[in-house]
């Protein structure tokens, strides 16, 4: 059976891009979807088009409000019937992650898309998934290096539930780890992966204000409890101060972590950074994978992978995203259970 019935944690700026970007790949069908304040589960299947055009301009984001309970230029982003609560197909709910769940016999996998504003949330939520007993697969798309650790951490715990857990599978982490994987399998030793990316995003601002606050945690001066706690205000004057251009240099991105327990490269050998402008749809900068190495017949080269200037953000982080999850169906199917990142399922060394 190729049918997969999966559910979308967190219908964001990228959760909602999910349901969408599912409609166009084969055997995929979103049972389940919950924001902060809603959720909506049809084991038939969810009308997507209703539900995206139910919470257009009223997604129950992270970009601010949503942790403070306010409003946001007359765009609903709390109260009862904001976000995904707002679909016909949806109830307003104080359990969002529970009522998922609940349900959650039914369900081969779970597309994480939830923030990341403390380190462990993602953890905790697979913690839940697997004291409630899930046997299935669960994906997330988060960024942030520790947290691959604390996945690590439960994997004896995933393997005794059957759990397929597979992280950091959005585009960097995840399409960009995998092709470096890729890249690097015309050498025999690796001496450089740099990941350089590039972000334009003036239309797209509105729905993704949580991914841009998060990128503010990776500058200089910031914490991530520093960029949780800012009002919108602030993250609008760090956005001004840079003239809506902000470069990053050496983040700290899973890439690096993913790519060494895939025995691809030291994670001291990765550097990732790369420039978002929020001004607008244009990237500044082509985004691109360099992998160096050596072959085993002594030559020096560098493998470069690149995304085309036309691919957006959204399309770069959901296409892989499910591609990724249908991998990990494929895997729990098979009986395989554990942590796995994007290299695990590239050709190995
Ligand atoms: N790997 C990548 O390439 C990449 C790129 C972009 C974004 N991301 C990640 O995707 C994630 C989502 O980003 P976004 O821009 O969609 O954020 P967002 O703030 O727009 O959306 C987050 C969603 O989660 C919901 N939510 C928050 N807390 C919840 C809770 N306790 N229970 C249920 N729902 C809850 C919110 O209501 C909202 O719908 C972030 O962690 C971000 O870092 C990854």
């Amino acid at each position: 059976m190729d049918d997969i019935n999966f559910a979308v944690l967190g219908t964001g700026g990228i959760g909602r891009r999910t349901l969408e970007v599912s409609e166009h790949k084969d055997h995929l069908t979103p049972v389940a979807a919950c924001d902060r304040h809603g959720v909506a589960v049809d084991h038939e299947g969810l009308d997507v088009d209703e539900l995206l055009a139910a919470t257009e301009a009223n997604i129950a984001s992270d970009g601010g409000t949503a942790t403070r309970g306010g409003t946001d230029g007359g765009v609903k982003q709390s109260g009862q019937n904001a976000g995904v609560a707002a679909s016909v197909q949806a109830e307003p709910t104080e359990t969002p992650i529970d009522d998922v769940i609940d349900e959650s016999d039914a369900i081969d996998a779970v597309l994480v898309a939830l923030p990341n504003f403390e380190h462990d949330f993602i953890p905790r939520v697979a913690d839940r998934f697997a004291a409630a007993g899930y046997e299935g697969v669960l994906v997330d798309v988060l960024k942030r290096s520790r947290v691959i650790d604390m996945l690590d951490d439960r994997t004896d715990r995933f393997e005794e539930s059957g759990i397929t857990f597979v992280c950091g599978a959005g585009a960097t982490p995840g399409l960009l780890t995998g092709a470096a994987a890729l890249a690097a399998q015309s050498f025999v030793e690796i001496d450089e992966v740099e990941i350089w990316w590039g972000v334009g995003l003036k239309s797209g601002y509105e729905d993704n204000r949580g991914t841009v606050r998060e990128d503010v945690a990776h500058l200089d001066g910031y914490t991530i409890e520093d960029a949780r706690e800012m009002s919108d205000a602030e993250i609008e004057t760090v956005i001004d101060e840079h003239d809506g251009v902000i470069e990053f240099e050496d983040m700290e991105h899973a890439d690096d972590v993913l790519l060494e327990r895939a025995g691809v490269c030291d994670a001291e050998d990765v550097t990732v950074g790369g420039i978002l402008d929020v001004t607008s749809d244009e990237k500044p900068t082509t985004t691109t994978v360099s992998v160096t190495g050596t072959t085993f017949d002594g030559e020096t080269g560098t493998n470069t992978f690149e995304l085309d200037d036309a691919t957006s953000m959204e399309a770069n982080v959901n296409g892989p995203a499910l591609g990724y999850l249908k991998a990990g169906v494929r895997r729990n199917r098979a009986g395989e259970y554990g942590v796995f990142g994007p290299a695990d399922l590239m050709p190995g060394f």
